[in-house]
């Protein structure tokens, strides 16, 4: 069974996806995974997200999760359809409880000291720390680190390529979640390429 240490261990980016065709899904999630991603984060912005991920499960290589997960109903969902892990944006007791009874990888998002506390007290202690840079960015996270020294980040919303490595230094983060990797009109060869400078961000 997968653990959301070890997923968010693979790569030092998660790549969030936001992709309502399935068959262009597919090789967008290819060439992530050519370029060295195979952590997949498919939002459940868009009509077909749940077809879009189910085909990504497919990509040999990929570890495809479900984003933007809101309450129980889409937890179901997205597992049904194959999801891996579950992100979302912020930590409710609900969602967190639906998500430990069906054994799910479960990320749910912090931006406080309180969000953190209500995470510890569900027994979760690895945590997005969203929206990473509107929350305070780094300065935030590493005095959050300070009282909680064994909570671990994927910090996401407001990261790029050109700052996801000072965040990467820091102990408390385990990867970041960017959506910098995927944007309308680029072709799967600037995708993999992207993949590749983003998957050699931390050695
Ligand atoms: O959809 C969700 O559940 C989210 O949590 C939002 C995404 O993680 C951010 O939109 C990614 O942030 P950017 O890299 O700044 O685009």
């Amino acid at each position: 069974m997968d653990d959301i240490e070890t997923i968010m261990r693979t790569a030092p980016v998660i790549p969030v996806l936001v992709l309502d065709d399935p068959e262009s899904a597919v090789a967008i999630g290819t060439a992530l995974v050519k370029g060295g991603l195979r952590v997949l984060e498919v939002t459940l912005r868009t009509p077909r997200a749940l077809e879009v991920m189910t085909a990504m499960t497919k990509i040999d290589g990929a570890i495809v999760g479900a984003g933007t997960v809101l309450d129980d109903a889409q937890l179901d969902q997205a597992l049904d359809a194959g999801a891996r892990f579950i992100v979302s944006p912020g930590l409710t007791k609900r969602l967190a409880q639906a998500a430990s009874s069906r054994r799910a990888c479960f990320l749910p998002g912090v931006a406080n000291a309180s969000d953190i506390m209500r995470g510890l007290d569900l027994g979760l202690n690895r945590f997005k720390f969203f929206p990473a840079e509107a929350s305070g960015g780094l300065k935030a996270l590493r005095a959050l680190a300070g009282p909680f020294g064994d909570v671990r980040f994927c910090p996401t919303g407001g990261i790029t390529l050109e700052t996801a490595p000072e965040w990467l230094a820091e102990k408390a983060v385990l990867c970041v979640g960017g959506s910098w990797l995927v944007k309308p009109g680029m072709s799967t060869d600037e995708i993999e390429a992207a993949a590749r400078k983003a998957s050699e961000l931390r050695a």
